[in-house]
């Protein structure tokens, strides 16, 4: 593509030191790739230079340059012997740059994206499914995979950056997707990576606690995931039909609604939403009752559980009620959603234990799903869990008092420490657990029975799911949180395979 074409709708400061008009009187290029990162460039390549946290993307123009790029842009003024495009902010326009490189995508596709918290992985499963059952050709990106027609590849963020994102659905859309249901992380938004993007929706699921370490505070954070709705969707998308769904059962999500001036469909339990639900029961085999929204009601059953699980199943339906999908399809893709990979994820055994994996790594997340379980059964909880390292420090000791609040035994463990020393991060979480009990279990006194609530401490992720398994009785429940459908531990540099899945199931045959 002609780097004329390439940035005809970004705002250039110079081209080598000139306008870009006198640039292009003069010459043009054609430039064959893009690439954020120098050591990926291509020959006849474009470079964008990304100041980032690590980092500074100008101080690889040489490399990328060595590596026959065509062409290097920069936010900083640079003199190379070389073609040199200088703007205001290049992780802003390396969005549009990359939409305009792979043929804007998303304006020839059905786009729609969730933000909240937590539930934007189970919402988007559920969109997919409804989608689906309506004979679209459906694409999905996130936390799992980002996947279509059955293929599916690894996604080392929940929100790919801008670049890697316009090639993903310009790959979809080639291959025929026609919709397209992706998360939009917070700090997806505030990194730019959905520049480019046209959403025709934008969901709402809740706003709690998280990501502190890179937000600061819970108004910029808030902030940060409105932005969806005020700047992606009502100001910079093309789309002609532009509709927020917003879960109500939510303080914020009606805080959002108040803010919004795009039309929007209102989800929750009580009667006054447009999508709501009556007559609704929770089992652990999940949930049934009656949704109703603007063009009929349906009797449904679906096979995930906890009320956190009914809210997303109604933003799934708000979202096919505004593609006007027909209740019945609607209904029919809730029910054929039979779990989402490491959430309430039963672990199978014959020995009479419930053993679950879920992802909850938020303290409202684990507050969720510890209550649905100790609402379900009737046996005592053991709740493994850790706190990731270089995250939010302060969530730490939030999620220690959920657990020990919910549960009988809390094995406090590691998550993926990465660069943090995991016995200062179990350090952060025992404050929590100390405002609820402070009965600390020993290994040999634990083995031998508890009556008391207490805590015990096991660094090492495999011993801990070892042992909650081990000091489980029949009937009771243990919740393995945190690292949900992850195959990997991240200790250090090193990314080690680790399946809480699998470590369970291999615990539950000694016992
Ligand atoms: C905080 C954050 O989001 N960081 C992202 C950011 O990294 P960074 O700015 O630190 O990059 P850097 O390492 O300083 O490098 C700066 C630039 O120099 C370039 N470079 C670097 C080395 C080199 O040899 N040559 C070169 O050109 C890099 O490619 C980059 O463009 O830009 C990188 C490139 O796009 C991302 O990979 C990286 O995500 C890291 C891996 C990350 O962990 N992000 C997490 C926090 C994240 O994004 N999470 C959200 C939230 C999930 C949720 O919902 O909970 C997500 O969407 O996943
Ligand atoms: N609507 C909800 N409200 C609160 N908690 C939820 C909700 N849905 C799911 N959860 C809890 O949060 C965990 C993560 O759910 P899910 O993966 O759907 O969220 P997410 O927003 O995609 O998370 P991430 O930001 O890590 O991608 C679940 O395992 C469950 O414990
Ligand atoms: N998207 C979240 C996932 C956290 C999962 C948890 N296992 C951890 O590593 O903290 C994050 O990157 O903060
Ligand atoms: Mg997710």
């Amino acid at each position: 593509m002609k780097l004329s074409h390439l940035i005809k709708t970004i705002s250039v400061k110079n081209i080598n030191g000139a306008s870009a008009g006198s640039f292009f009187n003069a010459s043009d290029i054609n430039i064959s790739s893009i690439h954020y990162n120098s050591q990926e460039v291509l020959p006849g390549g474009l470079f964008i230079a990304i100041p980032g946290f690590k980092s500074d993307g100008h101080d690889y123009i040489d490399d990328a340059l060595n590596r026959g790029a065509a062409a290097v842009l920069v936010q900083k003024p640079v003199k190379k012997d070389a073609v040199v495009i200088e703007v205001d902010n290049t992780r802003k326009v390396m969005g549009i740059i990359s939409a305009q490189f792979y043929g804007n995508p998303s304006e020839h596709i059905v786009l729609i994206g969730i933000t909240g918290t937590n539930g934007k992985t189970t919402t988007s499963f559920l969109i997919e499914k409804i989608l689906v059952s309506a004979g679209f050709n459906t694409g999905v990106i996130g936390t799992i995979d980002w996947h279509y027609m059955g293929k599916s590849f690894r996604n080392p963020v929940t929100t790919p950056e801008s670049l890697d994102l316009q090639k993903i659905l310009s790959i979809m859309k080639e291959n025929g997707v026609t919709h397209v249901v992706m998360e939009a992380s917070s700090h997806a938004i505030d990194l730019h990576r959905l520049d480019g993007c046209h959403f025709n929706i934008g969901v709402f699921t809740n706003l709690t606690q998280d990501h502190l370490d890179y937000h600061k505070d819970m108004e910029s954070y808030w902030q940060s995931k409105q932005r969806l709705f005020t700047e992606y969707i009502y100001l910079q998308s093309k789309k002609q039909q532009k509709t927020g769904v917003i879960n109500c059962n939510s303080l914020k999500g009606k805080e959002l609604l108040r803010n919004l001036k795009m039309p929007c469909i209102t989800a929750g339990y009580s009667q006054e939403n447009m999508v709501n639900s009556k007559n609704f029961q929770f089992g652990l085999d999940g949930i049934t009752g009656n949704i109703s929204l603007p063009g009929g009601n349906f009797n449904f059953k679906s096979f995930l559980t906890g009320d956190y699980n009914l809210e997303n199943i109604l933003c799934a339906a708000g979202t096919g009620a505004a593609l006007g999908i027909e209740p019945d399809l609607i209904k029919a893709g809730i029910e054929s959603l039979k779990s989402v990979s490491g959430r309430i994820e039963a672990v199978f055994n014959t020995k009479e234990r419930f053993v679950y994996v879920d992802y909850a790594h938020t303290p409202d997340a684990l507050e969720n799903v510890l209550s649905t379980l100790k609402a379900l059964g009737t046996g005592k909880i053991i709740c493994v869990f850790g706190c990731g390292g270089d995250r939010d420090k302060n969530k730490r000791p939030q999620m220690g008092r959920m657990a020990a609040s919910f549960s009988d035994i809390s094995i406090v463990t590691s998550d993926n420490p990465r660069s943090e020393d995991p016995g200062t991060i179990i350090n952060h979480i025992l404050p929590g657990i100390h405002e609820v009990c402070l009965k600390e279990y020993l290994y040999p006194e634990i083995l031998s029975g508890f009556d008391e609530k207490g805590y015990l401490i096991e660094p090492d992720r495999r011993k801990a799911i070892n042992l909650a398994v081990k000091i489980s009785s029949p009937g009771d429940i243990v919740l393995i949180a945190g690292k949900g459908h992850e195959t990997y531990q991240i200790i250090g540099t090193k990314t080690l395979s680790f399946d809480d899945r699998k470590e369970a199931q291999k615990a539950l045959e000694y016992i």
